[in-house]
């Protein structure tokens, strides 16, 4: 079985090469402290606070702050780089270098506020409001801003810190359009019940999503047991500093982080996943002590040692999410690629009790695809469990026979007469639970093309949508899978359908989704159309093709390479975008009045547009076109999703473990921030419980589950039936 680095419960974000160095006596040169973060980063370590953006003659450490982050982006697509900035100026120069999170601090205490940021308390949260209306106006692309509580636990300058004022500052934090609001234990002074207390009331104030990290010092060495208590409370964000370096130089007695690698030992210990491989972080201080030989390190377990008892969690990521609607639904899945796999995905991500029955020993051939097909099983299969079986042989198609006994749902999306070659067809299956509902996930639904094999370009090319895409003559298939993945989506609602008759009847039923078919549902408009006209429209990858409004166009902006894609596609929007672009004479053209008018004028319009925004930088032309209420949007690339502020901030990543992905040569990232199901139920965005399986990983539960004894489990593993479970 391969090799599988742990699951993140919790992220850690690595705080070293900012709040670590800042306290340091001497200067790291960049280039250390970039050998040190790839360290890290190879490690696991996926967030890290990279630098702090402050007048280098208020600290020499931190000069290079715009060059470390520029390097960290371009080296570490994978990895979020987050900066502390004081103010605006900061800032600005955070985003700047490529910033993807800006912390802000704010003291909970006025004495601290004053030495650290030279500003009252109430002055800095004043200058957060407009650290927030600067990000805002960057629209699309700009950094989450969070507002970093520090003193919350008490302060050597001040003494105790009330709980009532940390919590009226998160507030105000809040209201002032902090994304999120983090607490810090700035002099190492909580105790895990002070720390309950106020996480409670903090998010209890500003709601449960928008508080953020925990940032924890060590002073007295309660910095451990105050994470556990975090934990225990649902945090799920902690920051902690490789060697326990850092403390605040404005903080008289402020000593170091929490210790980065004693935190992940303890949390993985407690069967929590990090997602970090410990050994490998414990190495990573050589590095550290290679670009910084004068700074004494702290850590515990590298000093005593790994532990020989250690063993990395397993198991669940924790959630303290409830399950989700689907929660009790059963779902035996015998799936490959892409179709089967993301029906059963958007049934897990409701809350099903999804299990993916895998053929042994290696598991679903998806797992090893290369190329485009490099990243299908990690994307499909989060939230399911796995349960290696060979079918094939009589003991595995009968243990697999009594697990469906007690299913609601099975769904398949295999070759036609696959599933009935192996015993599994819906009239055998119904017979053994006539309360089951069965999904088949084939190339066609019935008629003459049932018995064909097929796949999403096959569907496109022969369901008109390569016709559709391409340049004329040059059939083009989307740039991702549609129809396996709305095909998918389609078997999701019949089987929910089927599932509201079964509670009418009692009975169960065979659904079926068929790609061709789901294909026509994007035809149809095109096909309205044609019999509309009496002739095929032209293809989207036409330059000629006519489009029905003025301006619905990529363009450039003044930067090389950058460009934009603006829609102007109501006569109210085209008003206020001649005016805010300075064409009058467009806009109070008597020629001009209706959108059939201006889609007929494009060829004047287009040229006059292009003219004045390629005198646009990008960041300004969308901060006006989105001032404006003009739809628009930036040509991003995969990669630059991971760092898109809307969906960081709003739940639309999980945080996805990549190792399914067997097929990769050279990983460049051990998990990845990938989407979410594109909902909001009334309990939230549906999140993450479980990562993509292992194989076989949980087959001896799911066959004691199904009533197998111990004895026949084991002799269906000593044979060689059920794979990956020992
Ligand atoms: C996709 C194809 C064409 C592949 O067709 P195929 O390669 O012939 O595979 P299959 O579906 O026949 O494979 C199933 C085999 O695995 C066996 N099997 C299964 N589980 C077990 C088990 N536990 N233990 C033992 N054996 C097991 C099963 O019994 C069968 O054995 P065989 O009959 O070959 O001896 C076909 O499956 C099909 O038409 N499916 C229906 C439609 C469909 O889902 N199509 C694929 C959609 S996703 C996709 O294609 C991705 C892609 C390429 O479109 C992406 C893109 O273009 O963007």
């Amino acid at each position: 079985m391969a090799e599988v680095p742990a699951a993140p419960g919790v992220v850690i974000r690595e705080v070293g090469p900012r709040d670590g160095l800042q306290n340091a006596k001497a200067v790291m040169a960049s280039a250390d402290k970039l050998a040190w973060i790839a360290a890290m980063a190879a490690a696991g370590l996926a967030e890290m606070e990279v630098a702090s953006f402050v007048p280098p003659s208020a600290m020499p450490q931190m000069a290079d702050a715009a060059e470390v982050t520029r390097a960290v982006r371009a080296r570490h697509p994978g990895l979020r780089a987050v900066a502390l900035a004081p103010n605006l100026r900061g800032a600005m120069n955070a985003a700047a270098a490529g910033a993807q999170a800006i912390v802000i601090p704010v003291s909970a205490s006025e004495a601290h506020s004053r030495a650290n940021v030279r500003r009252a308390r109430d002055e800095q949260v004043a200058e957060v409001r407009r650290v927030v209306e600067w990000a805002r106006d960057l629209g699309a692309g700009r950094p989450v801003i969070e507002a970093g509580i520090s003193t919350a636990f008490g302060c050597s300058l001040q003494g105790a810190v009330p709980e009532r004022d940390v919590v009226a500052l998160a507030r105000a934090l809040a209201e002032a359009g902090a994304d999120v609001v983090a607490l810090a234990d700035t002099l190492g002074y909580a105790t895990p019940s002070h720390l309950r207390r106020l996480v409670r009331a903090v998010r209890a104030e500003i709601g449960p999503d928008r508080l953020g990290n925990l940032h924890l010092h060590d002073t007295l060495g309660t910095a451990l047991a105050n994470a556990m208590a975090g934990l225990e409370e649902g945090v799920r964000g902690f920051d902690g500093a490789l060697g326990g370096l850092g403390g605040c130089p404005f903080a008289p007695g402020s000593v170091g982080n929490v210790a980065t690698e004693d935190l992940v030992h303890l949390l993985e210990a407690e069967g929590v996943r990090t997602g970090i491989d410990l050994p490998r972080l414990i190495a990573a201080r050589e590095v550290l002590r290679a670009g910084l030989p004068s700074e004494p390190l702290q850590g515990r377990v590298a000093a005593a040692g790994l532990p020989p008892t250690f063993r990395p969690a397993a198991g669940p990521v924790p959630d303290a999410k409830p399950a989700g609607p689907l929660a009790g639904i059963r779902v035996v899945e015998f799936s490959h690629m892409v179709m089967g796999p993301s029906c059963g995905m958007i049934l897990a991500d409701l809350g099903a009790d999804v299990i993916k029955v895998e053929p042994g020993p290696r598991g679903d051939n998806t797992r090893r695809l290369t190329g485009a097909a490099l990243g299908f099983f990690p994307t499909f299969n989060r939230n399911k469990r796995s349960l290696c079986l060979d079918l094939k042989r009589p003991e595995g198609a009968a243990a697999a026979r009594r697990l469906v006994a007690g299913a609601d749902v099975v769904l398949e999306n295999f070759r036609p007469g696959a599933m009935e070659a192996l015993g599994f067809g819906y009239a055998a299956l119904s017979r053994l639970n006539p309360r089951l509902v069965y999904c088949s996930c084939k190339g066609f639904l019935p008629g003459p093309y049932e018995h064909r094999t097929a796949l999403d370009e096959v569907v496109q090319m022969m369901g008109g949508l390569a016709y559709m895409t391409g340049p004329p003559g040059r059939p083009l298939r989307a740039g991702s899978s549609v129809n396996d993945i709305m095909g998918g989506m389609f078997g999701a609602i019949a089987i929910l359908a089927a599932l509201r008759e079964r509670e009418a009847t009692g009975r169960g039923g065979l659904v079926q989704s068929g790609l061709f078919e789901t294909n026509m549902v994007l035809m149809a408009q095109h096909m309205a159309r044609a019999a509309i006209e009496g002739e095929d429209p032209e293809p989207f990858g036409d330059p000629a093709m006519r489009k029905p409004w003025p301006v619905y166009d990529v363009f450039a902006a003044a930067e090389p390479d950058e460009q934009v894609f603006v829609g102007v596609v109501g006569e109210g929007q085209w008003r206020a975008f001649c005016g805010a672009f300075g064409l009058d004479d467009l806009r109070d053209d008597p020629g001009l009045a209706t959108m059939g008018q201006l889609a007929e004028a494009r060829p004047r319009i287009l040229p006059r547009v292009a003219q004045v925004f390629a005198g646009l930088p990008k960041a300004e032309l969308m901060a006006r076109l989105e001032a404006l209420g003009v739809p628009f949007a930036p040509i991003a690339k995969p990669s630059d999703l991971f760092a898109d502020p809307h969906l960081l901030a709003s739940g639309g990543l999980l945080p996805v473990d990549l190792a399914g992905a067997e097929g990769a040569r050279e990983p460049r990232a051990a998990s990845a921030g990938l989407p979410a199901l594109p909902v909001a139920l009334a309990s939230g965005r549906p999140g993450l419980r479980r990562q993509p399986p292992r194989v076989g990983e949980h087959g001896a539960e799911v066959l004691r589950e199904a009533g197998l004894a111990e004895d026949e489990i084991r002799r269906l593993a000593e044979t060689g039936i059920l794979a990956g479970a020992a």
